[in-house]
């Protein structure tokens, strides 16, 4: 299967009052075409950030400082803007948010938002767009009739997630970001919501990156898991595999938060916070936080090498390869 997305060495900063976060600090994510990706991590590791890196949405007070992505092949961060939203963005990527009233535009029915997405991905005109809307409602379970003329604030929350990934899907996009796409919503909902999102990405073929705080969320949907830490990829792995042989301390204590593997739940069993990023700590950000830290954590940052055949970790232990035991 070919590759649809590389992203190499990606930093990103944010310019603040407090000082400049460093919220990527170089990292690495790829994907296959039809491959489901999930980030996961606790808040503020850089899930979002990476999304919008992808989508090239980061503006001011952020800044891409280093790195490259490139999306089928095309490096996105020497396009222009323009390039970006005539060519890529909501053409060949898009993308679904943790708040989707919030995401719709307030002021347009959904019927023209839908209309207006697909105009664009087809260059076609709004009124031929319109007439393909009834069919983009109905794949995501909304009676089109009903739903057509509503405006965003007259959805339940599970009605506007539908309505934004009939949008998302609309454009039959290479690639599907959903950031957190549920959390938002009540848990009957999530479950329905996700069930959708897994039949459409199966008719559609397209990849996913699954962005989430839950890891068996994540492995449930996803091919393969990125767990980020502080700005940093920790680890990769196929999905099956990560709960068998976790290797990062930070992902074995990701797992062990979870009461039963599958279960949904937020992950919180890890003492300690995860740091300010201002002035995150030396060499391996998790060492404080870490049972088997020693000095080498403390001064050089662990770098993500290959340990298993497709399993990668970024962790001093492993230097000398899998310790068994
Ligand atoms: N607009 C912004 N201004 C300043 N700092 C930002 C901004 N957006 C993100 N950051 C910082 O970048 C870092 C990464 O944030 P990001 O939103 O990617 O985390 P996350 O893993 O998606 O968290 P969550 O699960 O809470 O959404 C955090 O330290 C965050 O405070």
């Amino acid at each position: 299967m070919s590759r649809l997305l590389d992203v190499e060495n990606l930093r990103v900063i944010f310019h603040t009052y407090r000082g400049t976060i460093k919220a990527l600090n170089g990292i690495r994510l790829w994907l296959n075409e039809e491959e489901r990706l999930g980030i996961v991590g606790e808040t503020g590791c850089g899930k979002s950030v990476s999304a919008l890196s992808v989508m090239r949405l980061i503006e001011a007070p952020g800044e891409i400082i280093d790195g490259q992505i490139l999306f089928e092949g095309n490096d996105i961060l020497k396009l222009s803007e323009e390039e970006m939203d005539r060519h890529i963005r909501g053409k060949r990527m898009s993308m679904i948010f943790q708040e989707p009233i919030s995401a719709l535009n307030p002021v347009f029915k959904i019927g023209f938002q839908i209309a207006e997405a697909i105009a664009h991905r087809k260059d076609i005109s709004i009124g031929d767009a319109y007439k393909l809307v009834p069919e983009s409602l109905e794949m995501v379970g909304l009676d089109w009739k009903r739903s057509i003329d509503l405006y965003p604030h007259e959805l339940s929350g599970g009605m506007a997630q539908r309505a934004m990934i009939a949008m998302a899907l609309a454009i039959k996009p290479k690639l599907l970001i959903a950031d957190e796409p549920t959390s938002a919503l009540d848990v009957t909902i999530q479950a329905q919501i996700l069930q959708l999102l897994d039949e459409l990405v199966k008719i559609g073929k397209n990849a996913v990156i699954l962005i989430t705080h839950d890891l068996g969320v994540a492995s449930e949907f996803c091919d393969r898991i990125t767990v980020m830490y502080a700005g940093n990829v920790i680890e990769i792995s196929n999905s099956e595999e990560i709960f068998d042989e976790p290797l990062h301390p930070y992902t074995k204590g990701l797992i062990s938060s979870i009461p039963i593997i599958g279960a949904s739940r937020e992950l919180t069993g890890i003492p300690g916070s995860v740091p300010d990023l201002v002035s995150p700590p030396s060499g391996c950000r998790f060492h404080p936080r870490c049972d088997f830290c020693f000095d080498r954590c403390r001064m050089e940052p662990p770098a993500l090498s290959e340990i298993l055949p497709g399993h990668f970790v970024a962790c001093h232990l492993y230097s000398d390869g899998v310790k068994e035991g």
